[in-house]
């Protein structure tokens, strides 16, 4: 997007009253992926478009949609109850409801005298169900529909809902729909619509949905690539810092309280690790009181769509430095101008999903800077992995001097609330499984990770028991009984602040005894029988070898008559003389036999 190219030369006439729109919002040219799309698509092409984020391929398709819409609402017969011209699909609801954003501010240009166009949004949420979905859809008859794969799915099933008019149908971050988790619901909604319709793949990463994009449907689709050498925008600066795992969140805290920003996004890993790092985060950033402390935001897909869009709209619109901590649920597609920093914690398990990330800032020509943590060791090879990838990073342009140590602050806060521990090991235990996950598996290996240091940066005061640090972490390496503070806490007595979830423990805790007891009692009896029946096969065999001494006694008896018989008048010996000499012999001739093979 470094050129932006006038309306003017766009190889297709717009109406008006959408050159108008354009210039309202502040878009005096056109981008190269609007430049390229929009006639394309206008015209009856289907296509495939890979442009870099933040390129503007939103406008791409929505400009298209609408004149489509337009053109069936003006030329042809009236919209039948129940039907709707076009659909837009995207993987999470934040994305939806933005790219239903966009559609409205450009339809508040439409001289509605005409005939009022309508966009509904369909994603999933506590607050409303597909019937009501369905019921504001036949009372309000929007045109254009916009929501996430399940939801449109479901409404799509419903028997009031017709889908015959549907002419035209976007997949945004098409590479993520099409992948699995999302094909399914893809495949079936685009089985519900029409054949003859027209079709727009859009991603920043499209090639790498492969062979699936032919499974849309789609006639001879033109592939529009607006790409330079690199796969990141040019006014994304991309770096990298070198850090101990124990390190990482003094790191953090310090840029984000150091550097010079207005919003700053920080991708962690899992759902889990959002909510346990927020929590202490916050605790750091309220108890450090330097006034340089940003407003803290989380968000991930555990929590409620309402909740989810209310945490965006306030990060969006907030006036103070702002960090929103979240997980890959806010990687794609999010078009928040004022982002300028994004930080990955941990580096995401694909190339696409570093990309999407990045690409949360640096757009739309916008300067922007992202910089992802790296664990010293193995992972440092991520850099030259990413160089040939072309995607162009360099070290971190300045330096950060840590001088406080947080892990006594840590273990302090951790200390206070059980429940606190308990998300600490499921954080760690989750950032363990999703490590296993990477796609460059030679780099993110299970086998070279330093355990400890990553229980250290989890607060974590115990090693939890898991077969993945048995497996790779030598036994000399795992601290006593796993603990990681000294002396060990006493587990009995460390409490819930939650006094629910105290009562409740307590409670588990005196069942767990009265088994333990009861346990104990059975271990103990069973133990009585035990040597009771142990003593009756020592008996036995004392019987047995009582019998094969006398066979044995009588053997020699015999052997000592027949001698007799042999040498009359020679001494008779005493058997017992016999059996000591015969031993005595074999003893002698045990202790020859060991030497002789030394
Ligand atoms: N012609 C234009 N001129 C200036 N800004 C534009 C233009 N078109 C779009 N924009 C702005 O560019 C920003 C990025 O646009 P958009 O969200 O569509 O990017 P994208 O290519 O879809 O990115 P991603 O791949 O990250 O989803 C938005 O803030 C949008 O308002």
């Amino acid at each position: 997007m470094s050129r932006s190219l006038s309306w003017d030369e766009l190889k297709y006439e717009l109406q008006p009253w959408i050159r108008n729109a354009v210039h309202g919002m502040g878009f005096e040219g056109m981008t190269a992926v609007q430049a390229s799309t929009i006639p394309m698509f206008c015209g009856n092409k289907d296509v495939v478009v890979e442009s870099v984020t933040g390129s503007g391929k939103t406008v791409a398709f929505v400009i298209p949609i609408i004149e489509k819409v337009i053109n069936d609402v003006l030329n042809g017969s009236p919209l039948k109850k129940g039907h709707f011209y076009s659909l837009v699909i995207s993987p999470t609801r934040e994305l939806s409801s933005q790219i239903q954003g966009v559609f409205d501010a450009f339809l508040s240009y439409f001289p509605s005298e005409v005939c009022p166009i309508k966009s509904q949004l369909l994603v999933g949420t506590s607050a409303s169900s597909v019937r009501d979905d369905i019921n504001f859809f036949m009372e309000n008859k929007p045109q254009i529909l916009v929501g996430t794969p399940g939801r449109v799915l479901d409404f799509l099933n419903s028997v009031a809902v017709k889908s015959a008019s549907c002419g035209i149908v976007v997949l945004d971050e098409a590479d993520k729909l099409l992948d699995v988790g999302f094909e399914k619901d893809v495949e079936s909604i685009l089985n519900l619509l029409p054949k003859q319709r027209r079709t727009g793949l859009f991603s920043a990463t499209i090639s790498s949905a492969g062979d699936q994009i032919f499974r849309t449907g789609m006639r001879n689709p033109v592939k529009i690539a607006v790409k330079s050498k690199l796969q990141n925008p040019d006014t994304l600066d991309i770096s990298y810092i070198v850090v101990k795992p124990q390190d990482k969140l003094q790191y953090l805290l310090h840029i984000l309280t150091h550097i010079q920003y207005k919003k700053c996004i920080v991708y962690f890993p899992t759902c889990t690790s959002v909510t346990y790092f927020y929590s202490f985060m916050k605790h750091c950033l309220t108890t450090g009181n330097t006034g340089t402390e940003p407003d803290l935001f989380s968000l991930h897909g555990k929590l409620q769509t309402n909740s989810r869009l209310g945490t965006l709209s306030k990060f969006s619109s907030g006036l103070n430095k702002s960090v929103l901590l979240t997980t890959d649920v806010a990687a794609r597609g999010i078009d928040i101008p004022e982002v300028d920093l994004v930080l990955h914690f941990d580096p995401p398990t694909s190339t696409e999903m570093f990309l999407h990330r990045c690409g949360r800032t640096g757009r739309a020509n916008r300067v922007g800077r992202a910089i992802t943590f790296l664990n010293e060791g193995r992972e440092e090879d991520y850099v030259d992995f990413l160089e040939v990838k072309n995607i162009e990073i360099d070290e971190m342009p300045f330096e950060v001097n840590v001088t406080e140590d947080l892990s006594k602050k840590f273990e302090t806060w951790v200390l206070e609330d059980r429940a606190r521990f308990d998300n600490g090991v499921r954080a760690y235990v989750g950032f363990i499984r999703y490590y296993s996950k990477h796609t460059a598996s030679s780099i993110f290996r299970l086998q070279t990770l330093d355990y400890i240091g990553l229980a250290k940066l989890y607060g974590l005061i115990r090693l939890p028991r898991m077969p993945e640090i048995t497996q790779n972490l030598k036994n000399d390496m795992i601290p006593a009984d796993g603990w990681l503070v000294q002396p060990p806490i006493d587990l009995d007595r460390f409490a819930y602040a939650n006094p629910q979830m105290e009562r409740s423990r307590q409670e588990e805790l005196k069942k767990g005894k009265e088994t333990e007891a009861k346990k104990k009692l059975k271990s103990e009896l069973k133990k009585k029988n035990s040597s009771w029946s142990n003593k009756t096969t020592a008996k036995d065999t004392k019987g047995e070898r009582k019998t094969k001494l006398a066979l044995k006694r009588k053997a020699i008896e015999e052997k000592i008559a027949q001698e007799d018989e042999q040498n009359e008048g020679e001494e008779e010996e005493d058997w017992k003389d016999m059996v000591r000499r015969s031993k005595k012999s074999k003893t002698a001739s045990q202790i020859q036999g060991d030497f002789s093979e030394l």
